[in-house]
């Protein structure tokens, strides 16, 4: 994706599936602009007739308009413009007091400048809006009160995207075949799914909740200190997705440094790294639990909310249980969906809508090190809930700041895609038991 032309003045950053991010240093210093690459907010277009995406479209408006936000939802607004809504009216009010969140504006892009034609294919969203961030990368300018760069030069960024820790509950629908489900996570079962369809090489060894923790310290600290640092050696070992690091905004792993050379590039042990993000981890235990509380509200798994979703959606099978008749308690706790009120079924989706989409945030935790160069981030730093000092673990003191992002809100049309993906997982598991 080369820049040119107009847009010149922009440089490309990144980019996920949904979107991709771009900084101008001289005119925007400490901001991302995240444009949206995607053209439709219904997810499968492709496979659905036009009034099945219209039923869709408004069920997900009678989700998200069913309680008072400061600003109202619409129906009719761009990937980005609910993703920034959901940053501010829902992920915000949930997060709040942990300082975690990026929270950021919607931009007109040609009052900035920025030439989408210059940079992405045609088409995406409406074109004109885009979302600006503050940038987790370059802390230093983010953080600045004024547009001097508050310290430090030298900073090295990770970008993890940890994915989930849920495991099934007591409410979870799974069908007595699917039993797997029990025994794996989330991730495992998608390290599978991933081998299969020739996604990834090998399956990694990174287990999300040893990322994420012991909930409510149901363990010691050197207990969950080792399990952080079991997660992050799995992903230096197989980033994949899941871990990217950056030197001064510039990414370097993977990629440009191997797992060898990288402690040499960043100017640390990769026993001091590992080290360092475990405790910054620690640090911020209780932000981590919140995010997992919220991954947990997908309470009655896919198989469940599926059926919620055809049921809202008029379809005559939605909770036909017919051909498992053999398996009593589960053609009864579908009945007991089928029997669901209309309300809490929507905000059952509402809630799976909510978890699936903290289940694909990504953190940033930038370091530097402290220095009398970095004194007056070091303060500004010290007064933030998401950011501190990490000691003992390095030559010298190391500062650290720690930002949530991806807060792309999922469109209740998702619910079948994961479904459809949920069928093809149980059954590659049924032909690796085979
Ligand atoms: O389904 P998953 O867990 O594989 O997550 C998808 C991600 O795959 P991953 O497993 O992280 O490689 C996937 O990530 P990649 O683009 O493969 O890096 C997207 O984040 C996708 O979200 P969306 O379609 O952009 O809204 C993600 O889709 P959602 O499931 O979050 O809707
Ligand atoms: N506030 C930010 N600060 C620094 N970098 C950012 C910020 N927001 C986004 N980025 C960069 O842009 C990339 C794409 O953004 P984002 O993850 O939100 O896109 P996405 O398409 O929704 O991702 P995914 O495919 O994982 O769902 C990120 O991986 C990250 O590298």
């Amino acid at each position: 994706m080369a820049p040119e032309g107009e847009g010149d003045r922009w440089e490309f950053r990144a980019e996920g599936c949904a979107c991709a991010a771009f900084t101008s240093a001289k005119a925007h210093p400490g901001k991302v602009l995240l444009v949206s690459k995607k053209t439709e907010v219904v997810e499968g277009r492709g496979e659905l007739s036009d009034r099945e995406a219209q039923a869709a479209r408004q069920l997900d408006g009678d989700i998200w308009t069913r309680r008072e936000y400061p600003k109202r939802f619409s129906g009719d607004f761009s990937r980005i413009e609910r993703r920034e809504w959901f940053t501010s009216q829902v992920a915000g009010p949930l997060l709040s007091g942990t300082g975690v969140l990026a929270l950021g504006d919607l931009v007109d892009l040609r009052s900035i400048g920025f030439t989408r034609e210059a940079f992405l294919p045609p088409g995406g969203d409406g074109g004109c809006l885009g979302l600006f961030l503050p940038d987790a990368l370059d802390v230093g300018r983010s953080l600045a009160r004024s547009p001097h760069r508050v310290g430090p030069t030298e900073t090295i960024s990770f970008e993890f995207k940890p994915k989930s820790a849920n495991m099934p509950g007591e409410k979870t629908l799974i069908h007595p075949r699917d039993g797997y489900k029990r025994s794996y996570s989330e991730h495992k079962l998608m390290q599978h799914y991933k081998l299969h369809k020739g996604k990834v090489e090998t399956m990694s060894e990174y287990e999300p909740r040893d990322f994420w923790g012991p909930r409510d310290g149901a363990c010691g600290e050197a207990e969950a200190r080792r399990s952080k640092e079991r997660a992050l050696k799995a992903l230096f070992q197989c980033p994949q997705n899941n871990l990217s690091v950056f030197r001064n905004s510039a990414k370097v792993f993977p990629g440009r440094c191997s797992r060898e050379t990288l402690g040499k590039e960043l100017g640390f042990t990769m026993d001091e790294i590992v080290a360092a993000l475990a405790e910054a981890l620690l640090q911020q235990q209780s932000t981590l639990d919140l995010i997992v509380s919220l991954q947990e509200k997908d309470v009655y798994g896919i198989q469940g909310v599926h059926r919620l979703y055809n049921g809202l959606l008029g379809k005559a099978d939605a909770f036909d249980a017919s051909g498992h008749e053999e398996y009593g308690e589960y053609v009864e706790r579908v009945k007991d969906l089928q029997g669901m009120p209309r309300a809490l079924a929507l905000e059952a989706l509402e809630d799976y809508l909510t978890a699936a989409t903290f289940k694909d945030c990504s953190l940033i935790i930038t370091l530097a090190r402290s220095s009398r160069e970095t004194a007056d981030l070091r303060q500004r730093l010290c007064d933030l809930p998401n950011a501190g000092t990490i000691s003992g673990v390095t030559k010298g003191e190391v500062l650290y700041h720690m930002q949530l992002i991806d807060m792309d809100l999922k469109h209740v049309s998702k619910i079948r895609t994961h479904y459809e993906k949920d069928k093809l997982i149980a059954s590659i598991m049924e032909q690796a038991k085979a």
